[in-house]
C-alpha cells in the first residue's frame, strides 16, 4: 500500500493548509458570501450545511483528489458488493445488506443475502407482533410488559440509542430497559422494580461468548427462576440474539427463540438486524423497516453520489482535513434533541472502535494521525457544561450540529413554543463559533477595557449543521448511515481495516486471569506487573482477604 502522505495530493493539501489555515471565517464569507447557499448538500431528509467550515471550494476540489488517489470509488464498490475487504478477520463488510429491499439481489458465499435476511426480520416481526399484542405470554400467563435487553457494545448502544429516540412511536405499552456493565448496580438496578411475571429478556451478543453479557444473563435467570419456582419458566421469558446457535443452546436457550445476523455484519454496525428486536418489538416491525429504509436512502446516496455532492464524504474528508492537516483531536457531536441523549456514545464505539487504529490494513504502521475522538452531550445542555472550552479554549475542535425542524411534541412557553428556542439556541452556537465577537465590538458596547479581553469571542471554529425535518424511524436510520460511511470513507483514506478490533482482546483476557487473583484464598502470585500486584493487594486488604 503506498503512504497517503507521500502523494501529490497530500503535498497539496499540506500546501494549501499553509495558505489558508490563517484565514478567518469572516474574511471567507466576506470575499464570498454565496458560500451559505452553495456549501450544502442534502441525502435523502437530510441537509447539511458545510458553509462553517475552515474550507474553500479549492479545499474540497483537493480532498476529493485525495479520496480519488485513496481509491475510494474502488473501496466503496468492493463493500457493497461483499468483497473480503475486513481482511484481518478475512470478512465481508455488509451491513448495508441489512436494509436492501426484498426485491433486491445480493450473494454472499453462494447465499441469497436478501433472503436471508428477510426471512429474520419476517421472524422477528411475527415475534414481536405476537409479544406487542400479548398473545405472547409470559410463563404464568400474563403479557409482557417490559423487554429487558443484555448486550454490551455493539449489542447494547444501538438498539439503547435508538429506543430513547424513538420512544414516543412506542405505542403498545411495552417499554424497553438495557443491562450492559457487569458491575452488578446494573441488572440489580434494572431488575428491582420489575415484575417478573411480564418480563422479556433479549440475551444479545454477536459471539455468545461476552463475559459481561453471559453473566448478567445468569444473573437473570436465576432472578426469574427464584421468583417463579420454576426452571420451565426460561422458555417464555428468554431469547437470544446472535450469530452463534451452539453457544446459545448451550446456554439453555432454546434455538427456535433465537434470531440470527452473520458474520459479515460488524458488532457495532448491527443495530439494524436482529440486534434491534427490542427497538422492534417497542416501535413494532413497520416502524422499524421504516427505520431500514432511511439506512438504504442514505446507502444509496453514499454509493452513487458524486463525492462533491456526497455527505458521508464531505463529513469525512473535513474530519480528515482538521485531524491531519490542523492538529484537531477531537470532534464534538452536539445533537438538539434530547432523544438522541445517546447518540454521541452510540457512535462513540462506531468511529472510535473503527478507526482507533495504529497500523494500516497491509500492516503497516499508519503514516497520519488516525481515529478523531467522537465524545459530545445533547444541546442545550451542553452550553451550560463545556461550551466555554469550544468557544475560547486554546483546542480546535471541530463540531455536528444535528437539529430538527419539527419536534414530535411541542410546549408553548411565554411568547412561543420551546422548540423554537431549542433551534435558535442551536443557529445561535454555530454562529458565535463561526464568527465570534471582536475586541473592538465589545469595547464599542461600553465595556470595561480590563474586561475586553476576557469577552473576546475569536470564532474561526468550525461546525457542520445536519437539518433534519423531523426525528423519526426513517430520519434515525438516515443519520446512523451517514456516520457509519463517514467512518468508512476516514478509514479508507488512513489505509486501515474499519471493521476488526483487536485492541480490546488483551484486556479481556487479562480480567479472566485476574479475576481469581482477587478472590483466592492464598495471597496470589504471578501478578503481570508491580503496579497491577500492589493494587490487588490493597484490593484485597480492603475487602478482608489474605494478602
Ligand atoms: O455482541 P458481542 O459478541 O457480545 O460483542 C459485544 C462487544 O464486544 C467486544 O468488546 C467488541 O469490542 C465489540 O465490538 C462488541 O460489540
Amino acid at each position: 500500500m503506498a503512504d497517503i502522505t507521500e502523494t501529490s495530493e497530500w503535498t497539496a493539501l499540506a500546501d494549501h493548509h499553509a495558505a489558508l489555515a490563517g484565514r478567518h471565517l469572516r474574511e471567507l464569507f466576506a470575499e464570498d458570501p454565496g458560500r451559505a447557499e452553495r456549501m450544502t448538500a442534502t441525502a435523502g431528509d437530510l441537509l447539511l450545511d458545510y458553509s462553517k467550515h475552515r474550507a474553500t471550494g479549492d479545499t474540497l476540489r483537493l480532498l476529493v483528489a485525495l479520496a480519488e488517489r485513496a481509491g475510494l470509488r474502488e473501496r466503496i464498490d468492493a463493500m457493497f458488493s461483499g468483497e473480503r475487504i475486513n481482511v484481518s478477520e478475512d470478512r465481508a463488510v455488509l451491513h448495508t445488506a441489512l436494509r436492501l429491499p426484498r426485491d433486491a439481489e445480493l450473494r454472499v458465499g453462494g447465499r441469497d443475502a436478501v433472503a436471508d435476511v428477510h426471512a429474520v426480520l419476517d421472524r422477528m416481526a411475527g415475534f414481536s407482533d405476537r409479544v406487542r399484542s400479548g398473545e405472547w405470554t409470559g410463563f404464568t400467563g400474563k403479557p409482557i410488559r417490559t423487554v429487558v435487553n443484555i448486550g454490551i457494545g455493539g449489542s447494547d448502544l444501538g438498539p439503547a440509542m435508538a429506543y430513547e429516540a424513538l420512544r414516543d412511536h412506542a405505542r403498545a405499552g411495552i417499554t424497553c430497559r438495557f443491562v450492559s456493565n457487569i458491575d452488578p448496580a446494573d441488572i440489580t438496578g434494572t431488575l428491582a422494580d420489575l415484575d417478573p411475571e411480564q418480563t422479556l429478556f433479549i440475551v444479545a451478543s454477536k459471539t455468545f461468548g461476552t463475559l459481561e453479557t453471559l453473566t448478567n444473563a445468569r444473573a437473570a435467570r436465576a432472578w426469574l427462576v427464584g421468583r417463579l419456582g420454576d426452571e420451565k419458566a426460561v422458555a417464555r421469558h428468554f431469547v437470544a440474539v446472535s450469530t452463534n446457535a451452539e453457544r446459545v443452546a448451550a446456554f439453555g436457550i432454546d434455538t427456535d427463540n433465537m434470531f440470527g445476523f452473520w458474520d459479515w455484519v460488524g458488532g457495532r454496525y448491527s443495530m439494524d438486524s436482529a440486534i434491534g428486536l427490542s427497538l422492534m418489538i417497542a416501535i413494532g416491525d413497520g416502524a422499524f423497516r421504516e427505520m431500514l429504509a432511511g439506512f438504504h436512502t442514505v446507502d444509496e446516496h453514499f454509493r452513487t453520489a458524486p463525492f462533491e455532492a456526497n455527505l458521508p464524504v464531505l463529513m469525512a474528508l473535513l474530519g480528515v482535513w482538521y485531524t491531519d492537516f490542523f492538529g484537531a483531536q477531537t470532534r464534538a457531536v452536539l445533537p438538539y434533541s434530547q432523544r438522541l441523549s445517546r447518540f454521541p456514545a452510540y457512535l462513540q464505539q462506531l468511529t472510535m472502535e473503527s478507526n482507533g487504529k495504529s497500523v494500516r490494513a497491509d500492516g503497516a504502521p499508519v503514516v497520519a494521525q488516525t481515529g478523531e475522538i467522537f465524545w459530545g452531550e445533547p444541546g442545550t445542555n451542553g452550553q451550560h457544561a463545556f461550551y466555554q472550552l469550544l468557544h475560547q479554549g486554546t483546542r480546535l475542535v471541530p463540531a455536528d450540529f444535528i437539529g430538527f425542524a419539527e419536534p414530535f411534541e411541542d410546549v408553548q412557553a411565554d411568547g412561543g413554543g420551546m422548540h423554537d428556542l431549542l433551534v435558535a439556541n442551536l443557529l445561535a452556537q454555530t454562529s458565535a463559533l463561526a464568527f465570534g465577537k471582536t475586541a473592538e465590538e465589545i469595547a464599542a458596547e461600553g465595556t470595561p477595557a480590563e474586561l475586553v479581553p476576557h469577552k473576546v469571542m475569536p470564532g474561526n471554529r468550525p461546525t457542520s449543521t445536519i437539518l433534519v425535518p423531523k426525528l423519526t424511524p426513517s430520519t434515525l436510520g438516515q443519520l446512523v448511515a451517514l456516520y457509519e460511511h463517514v467512518v468508512f470513507v476516514e478509514g479508507t483514506i488512513w489505509g486501515i481495516d474499519s471493521f476488526d478490533q483487536w485492541g480490546v482482546e488483551l484486556g479481556k483476557v487479562m480480567a479472566q486471569d485476574l479475576a481469581p487473583a482477587l478472590t483466592s484464598a492464598e495471597p496470589p502470585t504471578g501478578l503481570p506487573d508491580p503496579s497491577t500486584a500492589a493494587l490487588v493487594r490493597t484490593y484485597r486488604r480492603l475487602r478482608g482477604r489474605a494478602v
